[in-house]
């Protein structure tokens, strides 16, 4: 029996930037996309870790504008459709049309698992200029399965193209994957995908466990590059589809030349599971409070561990960044009585 196949949407140019404080060049990213063309991967996502709109005083300031990266990474994309997020808010109606105008032919809104209301006008827009159009569900943790399910009749009734559920936090377990896919997949008509994140090591388990119950596409990282400890590496999935005979449409070898040449030079940080991942899956808190945590705690000599257990049980979301500074700064008034 021949076995469905699966979309490999890769995030090197978006999460990944998140690990490398949002520093590629104009030369990294055609070097990334050429080589993610060449490879075959259905989409390739490329902008702030924050989406396109991203670069603010809070969220990191990126070294290229999002037209300059757009566009250069327009310039290498043939058959590999140039993607973009968008974080209604963040990124705004005028961002997506001039994305647009770059080139920009997949965008996936983003928003927190329960607040699709604030993606509409966003959704509808990126239909009207043409586009491919995916709702992404961020924290998708935070809410049961049946709830999510809700959701995701919501985006399909919006006219979205397909929808994402995202494990933010890496805090999801394969048991827990397979139930909400096969749960959501009855629930629309629509292809599915989820994006994974590796803080308990869990990323490509997670994400052939999606294909298994159901998934049509599955979000990567050249090396693994991403929030937290990183995204669900795209060598080794495609390696786990290939051994599985499951058609990814990539070539393993490109993928993996690709990612030794152009991305492995600019990891500043070692994308392994630390104490850190662990507690960031285990209490489920987003991942790109990773590096501002590990930070923060530094400059107010707490340990990083207790700011994240801190920062867990107040169940913080994506936008609450300034909460590091708040625990680390109450943790050391606390060591100093
Ligand atoms: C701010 C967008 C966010 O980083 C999206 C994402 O990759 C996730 O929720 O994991
Ligand atoms: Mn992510």
């Amino acid at each position: 029996m021949t076995k469905r196949p699966v979309k490999i949407i890769d995030t090197t140019l978006r999460d990944g930037s998140h690990a490398i404080h949002y520093q590629y060049s104009v030369e990294d990213v055609k070097n990334i996309c050429k080589g993610l063309e060449e490879s075959g991967v259905y989409a390739a996502e490329v902008g702030h870790g924050a989406g396109i709109g991203g670069s603010t005083l809070q969220y990191g300031l990126a070294k290229e504008a999002d037209r300059d990266i757009l566009t250069a990474a327009a310039s290498c994309l043939k058959n590999t459709k140039l993607a973009v997020l968008l974080v209604p808010g963040l990124g705004t109606m005028d961002d997506l049309k001039a994305a647009y105008e770059c080139g920009v032919r997949l965008v996936r809104v983003a928003v927190h698992c329960t607040e699709l209301d604030v993606g509409m006008q966003h959704i509808k827009l990126g239909k009207e200029l043409g586009m491919e159009v995916a709702a992404f569900f961020m924290m998708s943790h935070m809410i049961s399965a049946e709830e999510l399910a809700e959701q995701f009749k919501i985006a399909e009734s919006y006219g979205v193209d397909f929808i994402y559920m995202a494990d933010s936090s890496g805090a999801m377990v394969p048991e827990e994957i397979t139930k909400r896919v096969k749960l959501l997949k009855e629930a629309v008509n629509v292809p599915i995908g989820v994006h994974c994140h590796n803080n308990l090591g869990l990323a490509v388990g997670n994400s052939l466990a999606a294909y298994e119950s159901g998934a049509d596409f599955v979000d990567t990282t050249l090396q693994g590059l991403g929030a937290g400890s990183g995204n669900t590496p795209t060598e080794a999935t495609v390696a786990a589809f290939n051994k599985m005979q499951v058609e990814t449409g990539c070539d393993l070898f490109k993928l993996m030349e690709a990612g030794e040449k152009y991305v492995r030079p600019l990891v500043q940080h070692s994308l392994e599971v630390t104490n850190e991942s662990i507690i960031l899956g285990y209490t489920g808190i987003y991942s790109s409070f990773y590096l501002p945590t590990i930070k923060t705690a530094k400059k107010f000599n707490v340990n990083p561990i207790d700011v994240l257990v801190e920062l867990g049980k107040r169940k913080v979301v994506g936008g609450q960044e300034d909460m590091i500074l708040d625990v680390a700064y109450e943790l050391s008034k606390r060591k100093d009585v």
